[in-house]
């Protein structure tokens, strides 16, 4: 599908997903287009935006004027917490398509579990059907715990095919990695290199870096490709871009493996946003 040699991971539905993908957000106007599309041109297929970022239009556009096939390229959105009720789940991802001035979405996900307002379970029906219709090829969901998961599976059983969470070295998720894999979901990283909180400066992502001879921002990348999730960053600039996708060409030891992961701590989240609590509408 595309050319570059980016490993993949075969979704339960049989989709294919390249291991790292390009995150959007705060993308927004001319500086999403041209940063998506530099972005492509680097080499990223899989696009990750949502309702609630604002750019869907932006990305539609940058899949548009890039000069590749859309089948070449993954699209990835997602139904925010207000529209979880059926109806407007179905709604929402009209909307988005519309917006991408697509036809169809490569992926799309429930944002937040939103466990309050407890819809979150009649979002996932409206994506199964979606699926059934075609407009969606793979459906997922975002910042589920073990209780959404098995919750959305025991009342549609329908699995999610991927669970975008959390993952970064100050919160490496063993436990809801291990999760994920024991329902068979794919797991993405989001924030995979910790924003603006990068832990580049720790001597476990320090060391490697020298050792390998690339930066910290790849050795932290490289961590999230050999956990076995799909990392989705976001540069607006296209040096860091393209450095960001080329972590395949070393390989961390199990001993670095296991220092990054033992930077997690329990207060790592970066904003607090526990799926258990968070409100995202
Ligand atoms: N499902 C969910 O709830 C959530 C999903 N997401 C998704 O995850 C994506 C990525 O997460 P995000 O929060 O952006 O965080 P990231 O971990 O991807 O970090 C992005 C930040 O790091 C900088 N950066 C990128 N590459 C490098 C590098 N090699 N060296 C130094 N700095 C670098 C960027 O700046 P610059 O642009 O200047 O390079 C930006 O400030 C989002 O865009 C979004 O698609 C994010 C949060 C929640
Ligand atoms: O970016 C996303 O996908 C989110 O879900 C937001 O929570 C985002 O990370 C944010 O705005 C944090 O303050």
């Amino acid at each position: 599908m595309w050319d570059m040699a980016i490993p993949t991971h075969t979704l339960n539905d049989g989709s294919v997903l390249p291991a790292i993908g390009f995150g959007t957000y705060p993308l927004k106007d001319d500086e999403a287009v041209s940063g998506i599309v530099s972005a492509i041109e680097a080499g990223y297929r899989l696009l990750d935006t949502a309702v609630n970022y604002g750019n869907e239009r932006e990305v539609g556009e940058a899949v548009r004027v890039c000069g590749l096939p859309r089948e070449e390229l993954l699209v990835a959105s997602k139904i925010p917490g207000r529209d979880h009720e059926y109806d407007a789940a179905i709604a929402s991802v009209h909307g988005s398509l519309e917006r991408l001035g697509l036809d169809y979405l490569d992926l799309h996900f429930v944002h937040w579990p939103n466990p309050s307002v407890g819809k979150y379970a009649e979002a996932w029906r409206a994506l199964v059907d979606l699926r059934e219709e075609g407009l969606v090829r793979s459906i997922g969901v975002s910042n589920f715990t073990a209780a959404h998961l098995d919750r959305v599976i025991a009342e549609t059983g329908v699995t999610p095919a991927v669970n975008q969470i959390e993952l970064h070295p100050y919160f490496p998720q063993v436990e809801m990695r291990a999760v994920n894999a024991e329902r068979g979901i794919q797991t993405e990283s989001w924030s995979p290199l910790g924003k603006r909180q990068a832990p580049f400066a720790e001597p476990a992502v320090a060391d490697a870096a020298e050792v390998h001879g690339v930066t910290p921002g790849q050795v932290i990348l490289r961590w999230q490709v050999q956990l076995g999730s799909i990392p989705i960053p976001k540069s607006a600039a296209p040096d860091r871009q393209r450095a960001n996708l080329d972590v395949f060409g070393f390989e961390l030891t199990d001993a670095e493996m296991s220092a990054i992961t033992a930077l997690g701590r329990s207060d790592g989240r970066l904003f607090g946003g526990d799926p258990d609590t968070h409100e995202e509408m």
